[in-house]
């Protein structure tokens, strides 16, 4: 059986990879990520400046998954475009560019570097991050969206990715699907975390998490229902050149199956490969294949976005 996978054009060997955020953030981190049996890479979201983050514990993991106010510690825009372009350099097309600019303004700024420099790999553009004091989640803005697309498509010509928040009600499907649908997007990203989730230790009557009173973005199987809808409601809504990526919920083969039944081409593994580690990315490719040979499937477009309904 094949795990192939393809997006505009760059194939993956395999079509897992990490998720932005987890253990992503050094030049360590991404080789160890890169020479493991994931199929890719996605850097940690870039700011233009350095930025040190929130308080800790900014960060917990929980038996159903995790919460996370991370506050987008990251080393900086320079780093990781220095990253992606050594990376390219040896030969490796299979690096993902992460970017959350803190403003609109500083998302331009970093689309116009990459638009400049001879990075021609994936770019995702964090639409999502929860965890900024007093920054909203672009993604919840729809006008906000279509204004910076419409500005970034006037001079960006590369693969360009959204990583999108989570939506719960089926007009925003609707809504951000006919926003996107007008712009050359090579993919669509659901889910980031749920965000501001609340986690108290009952013993202690604490917030396990310091940052914003212990609110935070939920991963793991907390996330799972609200990722594979994300997933399957963008399948059906984008147009068919623009791909998906799933996120949300991942941590054993039959997830990964459910991710691509519902429209995903790649996926990315967060709360679990934080707590695995690289073995995970072997494991889930071996569950993955016994799920299909018992299934009978050859290659992931033999189940990609054929989820049945009653
Ligand atoms: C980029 C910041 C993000 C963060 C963070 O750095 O707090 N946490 C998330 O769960 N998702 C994000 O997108």
């Amino acid at each position: 059986v094949s795990m192939q996978a393809e997006i505009a054009g760059i194939s993956f060997d395999n079509l897992l990879l990490n998720a932005a955020g987890i253990r992503c953030s050094t030049v360590q981190d991404l080789n160890s990520i890169l020479t493991s049996e994931a199929g890719g890479v996605v850097t940690k979201s870039a700011t233009v400046e350095e930025r040190a983050g929130n308080e800790s514990p900014r960060m917990r993991a929980l038996p159903l998954g995790s919460i996370n106010s991370m506050g987008l510690p990251n080393h900086g825009f320079d780093y990781y475009m220095a990253y992606v372009l050594k990376a390219q350099s040896a030969g490796y097309n299979n690096v993902i560019l992460s970017v959350a600019g803190l403003s609109p303004a500083d998302d331009l700024l970093m689309l116009r570097e990459i638009q400049q420099s001879g990075f021609d790999g994936l770019v995702e553009l964090n639409l999502s991050c929860p965890n900024v004091k007093g920054k909203p989640q672009v993604g919840y803005d729809f006008a906000a969206v279509e204004q910076l697309l419409g500005e970034i498509f006037k001079f960006f010509d590369k693969r360009l990715g959204l990583k999108l928040p989570p939506y719960f009600d089926l007009t925003q499907f609707d809504e951000m699907a006919a926003i996107i649908n007008q712009y050359p997007v090579t993919y669509v990203n659901s889910i980031n975390s749920i965000g501001n989730g609340l986690v108290i230790d009952p013993v202690t009557e604490t917030a396990v998490i310091k940052p914003k009173g212990g609110f935070g973005g939920l991963g793991g199987e907390y996330a799972k229902p609200t990722a594979l809808a994300n997933v399957r409601g963008f399948r059906q809504r984008l147009k068919p050149e623009i791909q998906m990526i799933g996120t949300g919920g991942i941590k054993s083969g039959m997830d990964v199956f459910e991710h691509v039944l519902c429209g995903a081409d790649l996926v990315q593994i967060g709360t679990a490969f934080g707590s695995e580690g690289t073995p995970i990315f072997d494991r889930i490719s071996q569950e993955l294949q016994d799920i299909m040979i018992e299934k009978g499937y050859r290659r992931l477009a033999d189940f990609r976005g054929k989820l049945k309904t009653l």
